[in-house]
């Protein structure tokens, strides 16, 4: 035995209190480890999609007319041969995760012995197909990719310190906002992945809200991005003047109408008058959308339960 050490006899061991881990038999361990897997990779789940985005499945099976084999799949993608057997276990995943349908169809050819799978889309996916108003394809590349992913790498380190304030910080050393104005292409990926996830609710702000807006002469949404939600509003009600107030950055490209203009400022210092004054914004589970009319009040249009990763990461 090392000189110095202390040899820990049976009774010494046997007298130290009873510890939580005496105390779990092998089925808990067992129970203990697989979820303990299935949390550490649970990002599994995430990626996978954010590749099935990325090589354009879902609007594969869509073109395709909502039913595509594994060969026909990987023709469309333009996936060599050698990678077949990775698109087939990425498949098999999604399918997992209810994203996909699968469908065996055994082949009439007396000498094919595998049955050949068809996928399809299911109610989760149909909201991944590009070119629609809904599809949450360009949010998802947004909150997935590495800019945003990086923050996260930090978290353990913005947790000792009191500055800086967010962990995207402690990740890019700029401020998630300041980033979109420094960074041309976050800018365009945050707009647009911004813009796919109000387009969802708008119709919830129309079809759930249309009393509110009924007489109003003019409405600023502060924080606006690109426009979505101040477009729908003007489309449904165009006698009402829309103002879409955001960053500079965020509104150089946009193009006004008739009915929705836009203007770029700080919403710290200003905020253009109007009879009403539109607000999204997102807690650690709620989304919350707030009309706030002249007189002062403030209408809950929506709140909707979502996770957000903003309050931990940006
Ligand atoms: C989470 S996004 C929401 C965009 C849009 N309202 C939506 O729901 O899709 C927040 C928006 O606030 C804008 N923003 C952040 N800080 C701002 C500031 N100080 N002044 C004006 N706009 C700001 C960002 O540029 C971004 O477009």
């Amino acid at each position: 035995m090392p000189r110095g050490s202390k040899r820990i006899t049976t009774k010494q061991h046997t007298s130290l209190k009873p510890t939580v881990m005496d105390s779990i038999n092998g089925e808990a361990l067992t129970h203990a480890e697989s979820r303990f897997w299935n949390h550490t990779f649970s990002f599994i789940n995430s990626m996978a999609l954010k590749c099935a985005v990325e090589l354009a499945i879902p609007d594969a099976i869509h073109n395709n007319g909502n039913a595509i084999t594994l060969s026909e799949l990987s023709a469309a993608l333009s996936v060599p041969p050698s990678r077949a057997s990775g698109l087939r276990r990425l498949m098999r995943l999604l399918v997992d995760s209810g994203f996909f349908a699968a469908q065996r169809s055994h082949h009439e050819e007396p000498d094919e012995e595998e049955d050949e799978v068809t996928f399809s889309l299911t109610t989760h996916s149909s909201i991944l197909v590009k070119g629609k108003s809904e599809c949450l394809s360009p949010f998802l590349a947004l909150m997935l990719d590495q800019t945003l992913l990086k923050p996260w790498h930090s978290l353990g380190t913005w947790f000792k310190g009191d500055e800086p304030p967010t962990a995207f910080e402690v990740a890019h050393g700029v401020r998630v906002w300041n980033a979109t104005g420094e960074w041309s292409e976050f800018n365009v990926l945050m707009n647009e992945g911004m813009e796919s996830d109000a387009n969802f609710t708008n119709k919830v702000l129309i079809e759930g809200c249309g009393e509110l807006f009924r007489g109003l002469g003019s409405l600023v949404d502060v924080g606006g991005g690109t426009g979505s939600m101040a477009r729908a509003v003007a489309a449904a009600f165009p006698e009402v003047k829309c103002t879409v107030f955001d960053l500079p950055h965020v509104v150089e490209t946009f193009e006004a109408s008739a009915t929705v203009e836009a203007v770029g400022g700080d919403f710290f210092k200003y905020i253009p008058p109007a009879d009403a004054t539109l607000l999204k914004v997102g807690t650690e589970y709620l989304l919350h959308l707030y009309v706030v009319t002249k007189d002062q009040t403030s209408h809950t249009i929506m709140k909707m339960l979502r996770a957000s990763p903003t309050p931990l990461s940006w």
